[in-house]
């Protein structure tokens, strides 16, 4: 998996290979344009080349003394394209500088804008503006200027990175929300692209949440383009604001840390990762093996999961599950159903077994079997007292305790019974998607939904971890950006965004299917965080193999396909 940083984190990397002497600020900043203008070029190759228009109209039209607008607005097209370049006070400001001299040595014609004192620029930062300012002019931005931005071909948002760590003052509010209307207002048809250095201004690099009004002032992107590794703000909030997310190297000795580790690893509680296909590469031939290749004598090596169905009316959520659970690997899968319900299932079903589990002590009774090594409560399960009674023998600890993943209806019965949410224990998997979480901590909840506007800001990754503290258990936070957290702090996000997006998962039932891909993996033996890590991205794999027009029912039988994708 790969480390993801915070922003703290970030520079404290550039600050220590700065003090090895292996490299200078100026050098990183160098590395950083060159990253930012490689991945334009690599986006748009025809940007490489500016128009046919010859050389670049210099942009020393900006008459100061008497506020005049630039002259883009009369350009017309056969002239040199327009790129604009936003630089703010710190380093992305910086980076900004010298990616509008790349842009203007191969012909652009590039206005830059600077919120802040050119004095005050720190010092690397400050050289590159200095350079910028023989070739051309740099207009100060505020709630004038910020109406010339107008529509350029190639918009630069080099206004704030990692160092956004307070809200936005309300002039640069009032700033951010004319120059987003004016690039993303589609009667436009000069606008073409807007590229974010390292984040779109305005989002908080650890959180993702929103430092300017809201996210409809922030000026989305096309492509954003961070350096060494993601942060974790990238993955959060609203990660559709950033385009495409490209990452570039800045070539730090200790750059292959991302594979190994930190050298200086912080603790536990402080990494994130992503959880990526790096889980089968070839560091991990035992979690290959436990997927695909492992040899058994029979079918209760590989484990045997039991799902508890609901009635009638609902017992299509456990056959959703059972299927996930058969196909991901578990040896048996079981369904127990109110006897009113066996017939139902008993049609519908033909690998997986159905038995009669009248109520808990029925339940109880088939627990005495000890090769069930891994359950299942929740989808369609029900809200009554038979129901919470199955949960709460479940979860009972007179027996050694089973894995246990609790899901839907499981969830809410929890949530209302601080009795049940004490029978939790380490074995146990809680995969709540928002709602499910509001339920169960209220709390932590209205903290993640608290608008930034003072930090540090609280994500929905600090909310997960603390969940999973206060539960003892593994938790995973459903959505596009589901974060799997263990009691121990360790803590990943599965992304379905950029090129893993997958909205189409969005459908009635597929969190059935998670449940049931995370249960067979603890019937296999996975322990209970490397389970949800692996179920929940295999179920993003799932349906981005099958495509559009994916149902829960799909996704299953998608695996086998996805499993000899990744040579198991
Ligand atoms: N530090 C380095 O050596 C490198 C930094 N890089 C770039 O530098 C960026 C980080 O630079 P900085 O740490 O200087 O941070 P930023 O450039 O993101 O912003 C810091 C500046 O913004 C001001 N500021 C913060 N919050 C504000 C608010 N709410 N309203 C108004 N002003 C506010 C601060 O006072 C400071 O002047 C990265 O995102 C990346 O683009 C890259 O060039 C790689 C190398
Ligand atoms: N925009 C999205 N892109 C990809 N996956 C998503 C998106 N929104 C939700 N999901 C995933 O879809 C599943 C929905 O599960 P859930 O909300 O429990 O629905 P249901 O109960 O109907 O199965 C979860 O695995 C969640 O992570
Ligand atoms: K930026």
């Amino acid at each position: 998996m790969t480390e993801l940083l915070t922003a703290a984190q970030m520079r404290a990397l550039e600050a220590a290979a700065i003090a090895s002497g292996a490299v200078t600020g100026l050098e990183l900043m160098e590395r950083a344009w060159q990253g930012v203008v490689a991945a334009i070029f690599e986006e748009w190759p025809d940007f490489a080349v500016a128009t046919e228009g010859g050389a670049a109209p210099q942009t020393d039209f900006y008459d100061a003394k008497h506020g005049l607008p630039p002259r883009y607005l009369d350009q017309d097209e056969s002239s040199a394209w327009r790129a604009v370049v936003l630089c703010g006070p710190g380093n992305n400001g910086g980076d900004g500088f010298v990616v509008a001299r790349l842009l203007h040595d191969v012909g652009w014609a590039v206005e830059v804008y600077l919120y802040g004192d050119p004095a005050r620029l720190p010092q690397g930062a400050r050289l590159n503006y200095e350079r910028w300012c023989e070739l051309g002019v740099v207009t100060p931005l505020d709630h004038k200027s910020c109406e010339w931005v107008g529509t350029p071909t190639l918009l630069i948002d080099a206004l704030f990175g990692t160092g956004l760590t307070r809200a936005l003052p309300d002039d640069l509010q009032g700033i951010f929300r004319i120059i987003a209307g004016l690039v993303t207002a589609p009667y436009h048809p000069r606008y073409r692209r807007c590229v974010a250095v390292d984040l779109p201004s305005g989002i908080d690099a650890d959180t993702g949440k929103c430092w300017a009004a809201d996210f409809t002032s922030v000026i989305r992107a096309d492509l954003s383009v961070t350096f060494l590794t993601a942060k974790i703000g990238h993955f959060l909030g609203d990660p559709f604001s950033l385009g495409k997310l490209v990452v570039k190297p800045l070539g730090l000795p200790g750059e292959p840390f991302l594979e190994r580790g930190f050298h200086n690893e912080p603790p536990q509680d402080r990494r994130v990762k992503l959880v990526d296909q790096r889980l089968f590469g070839k560091a991990t031939p035992i979690l290959r093996n436990r997927l695909g290749k492992a040899i058994s004598w029979n079918k209760f090596d590989n484990g045997h999961a039991l799902i508890l169905s609901g009635g009638i009316a609902s017992a299509g959520a456990a056959r959703l599950a059972a299927r996930g659970a058969l196909r991901i690997g578990a040896g048996v899968v079981t369904v127990g159903c109110p006897p009113a319900a066996l017939m139902v299932q008993a049609a519908q079903l033909t690998a997986v077994i159905v038995r009669a589990v009248r109520d808990a002590a029925a339940l109880d009774a088939v627990l005495a079997d000890a090769r069930i090594n891994a359950l299942c409560l929740g989808p369609g399960l029900g809200l009554g007292a038979r129901e919470a009674a199955l949960v709460a023998t479940a979860l009972a600890r007179r027996r050694e305790p089973r894995a246990t993943v609790l899901d839907a209806d499981a969830l809410t019965l929890i949530a209302r019974d601080a009795a049940l949410f004490d029978l939790l224990h380490g074995d146990c998997v809680l995969t709540p998607h928002a709602g499910e979480f509001a339920r169960l901590f209220p709390d932590l909840a209205a903290k993640v939904a608290e608008p930034a506007t003072k930090g540090p800001t609280y994500s929905k990754v600090d909310a997960t971890r603390d969940a999973a503290k206060r539960a003892g258990c593994v938790v995973l936070f459903k959505g596009p950006d589901t974060v799997i957290a263990a009691p121990d702090g360790r803590c990943s996000i599965n992304a379905a965004l950029y090129d893993r997006a997958a909205p189409w998962l969005a459908t009635a039932g597929s969190g059935d299917v998670l449940a049931g891909f995370i249960t067979g993996l603890l019937a296999r033996g996975f322990a209970p965080m490397d389970a949800a890590e692996t179920a929940a991205w295999l179920h993003v794999e799932c349906a981005r193999s099958f495509g559009p027009g994916l149902i829960a029912e799909d996704v299953p039988e998608e695996l086998p396909k996805v499993f000899r994708a990744l040579g198991l």
